[in-house]
């Protein structure tokens, strides 16, 4: 495991030994970690060993750029923290590499840890990662190799989200979606997609057929969303809109956005309800709920209408009619299911403490989203990240929010405790 240092690490010296054999015997679930962000140093020390010296393929400076990771990098601007990643990237290009990588973050997580009296970080991890096309694997290889050692730990305790990134064209988002499926259908543990990267690129409205095509195969949607302060807000709205199942960080969603959409909220006008549906169809679910409507609206019409018995005898009159209570079964209906839609959307917010104080996102553990949340009992999973740059472990997340404050949020153990169980209820696996 990677050192902790920094605000984690004093909340967590801070804690009692009780305090953190309760924290310990929480069943915990890490449902977002990027595995080339949670590389342990000892790790990537060891990768680079594996190349000869002045190995063109590594940066010249690889080893100072790993003592900065280790002592800690500081970040003035989310660029600073995406430019960490092209030095990781050049130590995890060959299928090897990959895996010593991808092992060592698993047991990272789910392994005894010989610094803490053999106790694992979790019991359940979700690993996300971007296929990476390199000169030694092709994105399927890159995948297949992830999972060979994902897959080396029983189902209930790892597997794998394929992340998107925003910087991608349509044509690799496609691709990395399409593999996704494909290995899914072939029984592999890919369990969710994942849309990540720099927040201040892409234009995300374009994958959002390709993620629909994730969910209707049966994969999970989590999106990174509002990260940033200048993420628009038509932006998340749109994504709002795909209905993904979790959020990564939502820092600057904005009222509107979560009264439009969140249950917990008091709602405010009604979003637009699909309209194309077919409630005639014997196939739709809601087809004798609309014929009951319809035939209300068409009494209702009827009994209103002041027409002369001669114009009701024409075929013109039932015809309108026939139309306009349709036409009115049809929006009922439509409202009805939007509010019922509506009434149960409560994705669960993954929230990553350190990593928001790190990047300067969020001010202080005071003035987190999270507290926001928790106020309104809405789902929230705590999770790394990034342990690597941001020097943090699971345990030393929830110790943030066990510690009194100012180290930490002051929770009660009851409190922590819903919290650890709200993220095992947001796997995508159960
Ligand atoms: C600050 N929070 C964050 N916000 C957005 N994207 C992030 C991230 N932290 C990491 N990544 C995304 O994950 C990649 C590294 O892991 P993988 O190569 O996929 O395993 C980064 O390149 C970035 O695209």
């Amino acid at each position: 495991m990677s050192t902790i240092a920094g605000l984690a690490a004093a909340a967590l010296a801070s804690l009692s030994p009780a305090d953190i054999a309760f924290l310990d015997s929480l069943p915990k679930a890490e449902l977002h970690a990027h595995l080339n962000g949670s590389i342990p140093v000892a790790t990537l020390l060891q990768l680079v060993s594996s190349h000869p010296p002045d190995d063109p393929s590594l940066p010249s400076d690889i080893l100072a750029h790993i003592e900065r990771l280790q002592s800690g990098v500081p970040l003035t601007k989310i660029n600073d923290f995406f430019s960490l990643f092209p030095a990781i990237y050049a130590l995890t290009s060959t299928p090897n590499a990959l895996a010593t990588a991808t092992r060592a973050v698993i047991e990272a997580f789910l392994c005894a840890q010989p610094d803490r009296d053999a106790i694992p970080q979790c019991q359940y991890l979700e690993l996300r990662t971007t296929p990476r096309c390199t000169p030694h694997m092709s994105r399927q290889a890159y995948l297949s190799v992830v999972l060979d050692e994902i897959e080396k730990f029983p189902a209930a305790a790892a597997s794998l989200i394929v992340s998107i990134d925003r910087r991608m064209s349509e044509s690799d988002v496609k691709e990395c979606v399409d593999l996704a499926i494909q290995l899914r259908k072939g029984g592999r543990r890919v369990v969710g997609l994942d849309l990540c990267g720099d927040p201040t690129k892409g234009e995300v409205e374009t994958f959002e057929g390709h993620f629909r095509r994730g969910k209707d195969a049966g994969l999970g949607v989590t999106l990174h969303i509002a990260e940033l302060s200048s993420n628009l807000a038509s932006e998340s709205l749109a994504l709002l809109n795909w209905r993904p199942d979790r959020l990564g960080h939502a820092t600057f969603l904005s009222d509107d956005a979560k009264a439009q959409f969140f249950s917990d909220v008091p709602q405010s006008e009604a979003t637009p309800a699909a309209a194309s549906a077919d409630y005639t169809s014997p196939a739709h679910p809601l087809q004798a709920a609309f014929l009951a409507e319809y035939h209300l609206q068409l009494v209702r019409l009827q009994e209103d209408n002041t027409e002369s018995a001669e114009a009701k005898m024409m075929l013109s009159y039932h015809f309108d009619m026939d139309k306009t209570a349709r036409r009115a079964a049809g929006r009922i209906i439509r409202e009805r299911e939007e509010a019922e839609r509506r009434k149960k959307y409560k994705p669960c917010i993954e929230i990553c403490l350190t990593s928001n104080l790190l990047c300067k996102t969020v001010p202080s553990l005071d003035e987190h989203h999270i507290r926001y949340y928790l106020k309104n009992d809405h789902p929230v999973a705590i999770c790394t990240d990034d342990t690597l740059p941001f020097r943090t472990s699971l345990i030393a997340e929830y110790a943030l929010l066990l510690a009194e404050r100012p180290l930490g949020l002051g929770l009660s153990r009851t409190e922590v405790a819903r919290v650890a169980q709200m993220a095992m209820d947001a796997r995508f696996t159960v």
